[in-house]
């Protein structure tokens, strides 16, 4: 768009230069910056840059031009899925679910994500003191996204934390933990501990990132919950056959979160995909280890890419045959049974769920986290 506004194109030796436009361009075309000011702070940019102090004046003309031409450059559009996603993720998401699902994930992108909180009890009473919708899910969704959520009722003596509702669903697929000991592989900043430590089960929380793990113990200090905190790899746990469950949420490539970090779709690459598909693999071979005969192993990512998803059961499972799925049911996602898969592992997308209402409170988003998890049992 902007190449097509330069009689000679965009050099391709001055990177500043084309940041310095995108960040005008940006301005101009989609957030609420004023013309005059959009593009006077390019300009100033552009003279302070001793690189680019001769071309401020290029850079003038080409977003005055954007300021004129703004109504004809919305409307020309695009579907996000050719102008807003890179050609290597679009190719995925039409191999993995299918042009059209590619489209509306892709679209769902720039609608941004709605805010979710996980109740600790009585989901429809808190939906209405907070101001939501009760998701069939489980979780409530604030009908106002902009609203302060340290300020809302129930906020200090915890009866909430803020957590997507498809991030909610792999813990809740372990069923009725109250009384277990379950290892949170993964655990930081907390969310899924804070659920099975709420459910009454006995929680280790484990986690390499000892930053992060300071913002779990806060989370669960806040709730009025608690768990046994280890900060260490996963993989060096020694603890064959000792929990009733183990839940393991993965470092992933973490693109089923475009919604909230956009900047996942232009900083990850093909490559870290094979190097976190292997991280996941040895974490998932270690959990399997710490299962009991009898229990269970939900595993789970933030990624809609089938690597880090359901060829990463269907691979575990050829390598470890005393373990077998155990499929989710249409109960689990209140009968949304598009967000279950092929197995029955569950997979949610950015473009399921669309806009909510009940009675007269309307969500001003749809959507969900994109999310795969799948429920094994430990037979052998
Ligand atoms: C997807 S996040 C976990 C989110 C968390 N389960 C929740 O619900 O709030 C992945 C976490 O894995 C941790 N991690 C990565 N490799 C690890 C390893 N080898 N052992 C333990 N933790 C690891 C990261 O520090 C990060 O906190």
């Amino acid at each position: 768009m902007l190449a097509e506004r330069m009689s000679q194109g965009l050099p391709e030796d001055q990177p500043r230069l084309l940041a310095l436009l995108a960040t005008g361009a940006a301005q101009i075309l989609d957030l609420a910056v004023a013309d005059h000011a959009a593009v006077d702070l390019s300009v100033r940019l552009a003279k302070a840059d001793p690189d680019l102090g001769h071309l401020a004046g290029l850079v003038n003309a080409i977003l005055r031009r954007l300021t004129r031409e703004r109504n004809a450059i919305l409307a020309a559009g695009g579907d996000p899925l050719d102008t807003n996603t890179p050609d290597w993720l679009a190719a995925r998401w039409r191999a993995a679910y299918g042009e059209d699902a590619a489209r509306r994930i892709a679209a769902a992108h720039l609608e941004g994500a709605a805010v979710d909180l996980t109740i600790r009890a009585d989901t429809a009473a808190w939906a209405e003191r907070v101001g939501g919708v009760a998701l069939g899910l489980g979780s409530v969704r604030l009908t106002d996204v902009d609203a302060p959520v340290v300020s809302l009722p129930g906020y200090d003596e915890g009866a909430w934390w803020v957590q997507d509702a498809a991030a909610a669903l792999p813990a809740r697929l372990l069923g009725a933990v109250s009384g277990e000991t379950i290892a949170d592989l993964c655990a930081a900043p907390g969310g899924k501990t804070a659920q099975l430590a709420a459910a009454g089960a006995t929680v280790v929380a484990v986690d390499r990132s000892g930053a992060r793990l300071d913002r779990l113990r806060k989370n669960l200090q806040r709730l009025g919950l608690s768990a046994e905190v280890r900060v260490g790899d996963a993989l060096a746990l020694n603890e064959d056959g000792a929990f009733d469950a183990v839940l393991l949420d993965a470092p992933c490539s973490a693109t089923g979160t475009i919604r909230r970090h956009p900047d996942v779709a232009w900083t990850k690459t093909e490559a870290d995909l094979g190097r976190l598909a292997d991280l996941q693999r040895r974490l998932l071979d270690k959990a399997a280890a710490l299962v009991k005969p009898g229990g269970r192993l939900v595993y789970c990512t933030c990624s809609l890419e089938p690597e880090e998803g359901e060829a990463q059961a269907d691979a575990f499972l050829s390598r470890h045959p005393g373990f077998e799925r155990i499929p989710v049911t249409a109960n689990e996602v209140a009968g949304q049974t598009e967000m279950v898969g092929r197995h029955g592992d569950l997979r949610t997308l950015p473009c399921h769920l669309p806009l909510l209402s009940s009675g007269e409170t309307v969500a001003r988003r749809g959507g969900l986290d994109g999310f795969f998890a799948t429920r094994l049992r430990r037979i052998a």
